[in-house]
Formats: C-alpha cells, sequence, structure tokens
C-alpha cells in the first residue's frame, strides 16, 4: 500500500539479494522503521516479538528464513532444523506452518547446491501469491459491502466494525479484513469503519487506525467493549475480521476479543464475516476449541503500554501495580455456528464442512 507517495510491501529482498527489509511494525503509528534482517535468528526475532505480525505476513517471512538457512547450509539436517526453530516462535497461525512445509516440500527433492537459489525464488512466489489471494478477497468481500450500501440511503456510508489489524500491516500487501474496505474505497462507496483498539497490543489502534488514515478511509477507533454497544443500536452493518486459523469445520482462530465481538453481533443480528487466504485453513483440525493451541504471551504486554509522550519520546509505562500477575492468551475461537460466512480467493463459502469442500474440492 502507498505510505505517503511511495508503495510499500511490508517485506522485500535487500538489493544484496538475501536479507529482507521489513516494517519493523512495533514503533507504528509514532514512528516508520524499516530494518533488515539477513539471519535465521533475526527472522525468528522478528516473528516472536512481532517486529512483523499477521498470520499470511508470519509465513511469509519465514519462508525468506528457510531461504537465508539454504544459503548458509543447504543440507537435509539444516532445513529440518530451521523448520523447527523458526516453528516454534508463533504456535497458533497456521500460515507458518503452511508456509515452512511448503518450502521444505519445495526444497527437499532438490539437490543441495540448488537449494538455496530455489528457496530464494519460491519464497518470493509465495509473497506475490499472497498479494494476487488478499486481492481476490477484496473483490469477493466487496459484493457484500456493495450489497449493503444497496440498502443504505444514498451517501450514508456501511459501517463496519473490524478487529486487531487483518491489513496490509497482517499481510505482504491488501490485508485480508482491510482488502474490500480499500476496494470499496477505490470503488466510490461510502465506508466507515469503527477500529477495535484491541487490547494488549494495541493492533487497531496503532496499526489499523495508521492504515485507514493512510488510505483516505473514514474511521473511528473504539474501546473494544463499545462493539456490543455500537451493535444494539444499530451503528454497525457488518463485522469483518482476519484469522490465524479456521479450522475445516470453519471455527475461527483471531486475536482475543473475536469472539465477544461474534456473541455481539449474533445477538443483534449483525453479519459477521471472516475473511482468509487459504493457507489459513487447517484442514487437519475440525473443533477449533479443542485443537488449536493458543498462544499465551507475556504479562507484560497486559501491564505495560506502548505511546508517545508529550515530548515525542516512544516510552512504555505501566497500567498496573507492579505485584499484580496478568494473563495473556493472545487469541480465542470462533465457533463456525457464530459465522456468517468466510470470504476467500474463490468466493464466499459458508462456515461448515460442507462449505469449505464446496469452495476448494479435493482438500
Ligand atoms: C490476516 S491475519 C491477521 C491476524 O493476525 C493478528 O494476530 P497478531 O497481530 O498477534 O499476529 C490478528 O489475529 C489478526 O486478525
Amino acid at each position: 500500500m502507498n505510505v505517503g507517495d511511495r508503495h510499500y510491501r511490508t517485506i522485500w529482498l535487500s538489493d544484496d539479494g538475501r536479507s529482507v527489509e521489513i516494517i519493523d511494525q512495533r514503533w507504528l503509528p509514532h514512528d516508520f522503521r524499516v530494518e533488515k534482517v539477513g539471519t535465521v535468528a533475526g527472522i525468528a526475532t522478528a516473528i516472536r516479538d512481532m517486529w512483523v505480525r499477521g498470520a499470511p505476513l508470519i509465513g511469509v517471512t519465514s519462508a525468506y528464513g528457510v531461504a537465508m538457512q539454504m544459503a548458509d547450509d543447504p543440507s537435509d539436517a539444516a532445513l529440518d532444523g530451521v523448520w523447527e526453530v523458526l516453528h516454534e516462535t508463533r504456535p497458533t497461525a497456521i500460515n507458518l506452518r503452511w508456509a515452512l512445509d511448503e518450502m521444505r516440500g519445495f526444497l527437499r527433492p532438490l539437490p543441495s547446491e540448488q537449494r538455496a537459489q530455489a528457496a530464494y525464488r519460491r519464497a518470493g512466489e509465495i509473497a506475490d501469491e499472497d498479494v494476487g489471494l488478499n486481492r481476490a478477497i477484496g473483490v469477493n468481500g466487496l459484493e457484500i459491502i456493495k450489497d449493503i450500501a444497496a440498502r443504505k440511503q444514498p451517501g450514508e456510508p456501511v459501517n463496519i466494525l473490524t478487529h486487531c489489524n487483518a491489513g496490509w500491516l497482517a499481510t505482504v500487501d491488501y490485508g485480508t479484513a482491510t482488502a474490500p474496505i480499500y476496494l470499496a474505497t477505490e470503488a466510490g462507496i461510502p465506508v466507515h469503519v469503527y477500529v477495535d483498539e484491541t487490547r494488549p497490543r494495541n493492533q487497531g489502534a496503532q496499526l489499523t487506525a495508521w492504515e485507514m488514515a493512510g488510505h483516505g478511509v473514514p474511521h473511528t477507533l473504539v474501546v473494544d467493549n463499545a462493539g456490543g454497544h455500537l451493535m444494539q443500536r444499530g451503528q454497525i452493518d457488518m463485522v469483518i475480521v482476519g484469522t490465524d486459523r479456521t479450522t475445516a469445520d470453519g471455527d475461527v482462530c483471531n486475536k482475543i476479543g473475536t469472539y465477544l465481538k461474534a456473541l455481539a453481533a449474533a445477538d443483534n443480528d449483525v453479519p459477521f464475516y471472516v475473511a482468509l487466504p487459504s493457507p489459513t485453513i487447517d484442514w487437519t483440525v475440525g473443533d477449533g476449541l479443542a485443537e488449536i493451541p493458543i498462544e499465551q504471551r507475556s504479562s507484560d504486554e497486559v501491564s505495560l503500554v506502548w505511546g508517545k509522550t508529550a515530548n515525542g519520546e516512544i516510552a512504555q509505562v505501566r497500567i498496573s501495580p507492579e505485584t499484580t500477575p496478568a494473563a495473556n492468551p493472545a487469541f480465542d475461537v470462533t465457533p463456525a455456528r457464530l459465522v456468517t460466512g468466510l470470504i476467500t480467493e474463490r468466493g464466499v463459502a459458508k462456515a461448515s464442512r460442507e462449505g469449505l469442500k464446496a469452495m476448494f474440492p479435493g482438500r
């Protein structure tokens, strides 16, 4: 997407042909910093510490990590080793395992001397594929927005609530949940986005709001607990969120708090859509609640918060007593029964095994 008058992806191969450059999302919206990462250890840190985040982007970043390992040591043992090192960085987003499996399966049959070049080529393809998948999600989701817009007064915006950041910053470009929003804006369909702040890392307040402002999308930041209230008062026409792992039965694992929005949407007859590229579907899992590992992140993310001080310094401050323990489950699972539809690159699927199999026959 454009940052000012320059187009950016979230990750790109450096001129050295070996490192990648990434937008270090920890400092947004206050500071736009690009970091160069050229080692497997650096890639692991960037994923684990959320320099880069978002299921599809985590997957692409890990693919480049595999390529860096092949440039160092293209042996089978090294290929297995980098799979293990990167797989353990974050347990919930399935795109990480999908990308690592894709790279290992692609590289394993190749002679070791061909692996490095092939790995960088395949990682670049995965990045390009992500952009195409997300744009297709945008096209399919745009139809939903158009249908809602047709039922409103001329000029009256479609009010959309989104949770966390499933924007271009969570992918290589376009985003998943935001792709239909961007295409609607480009098509001149009036939309307004309620942006959940998304405690504790505030991906909404810090990232989605920054994206919306940068793309000229009218938006309003709200606290996480306001969504149900807005839905009760008819102020939300649809909810659209991303996902880190959706099961073959249509259960949706996404940022903590998503489930509560789905409950409020169901109680107020507000359509609740999930946007996802097919690599985010875990075909090996049916019952999301029972089978998806939920990442438990540091309690400091709950007890401390980052922001910009009056003198422009980016700093962290404590918001709870030093002695107060905090729990920090990073994701929750929304049962398929609460999901109106899954917006994929192939179309909108019902959130069920039958719906997904109809959309992806042969899976
Ligand atoms: C398009 S996937 C975005 C997904 O990833 C986010 O999690 P995190 O910021 O912890 O990587 C969140 O669950 C988003 O919905």
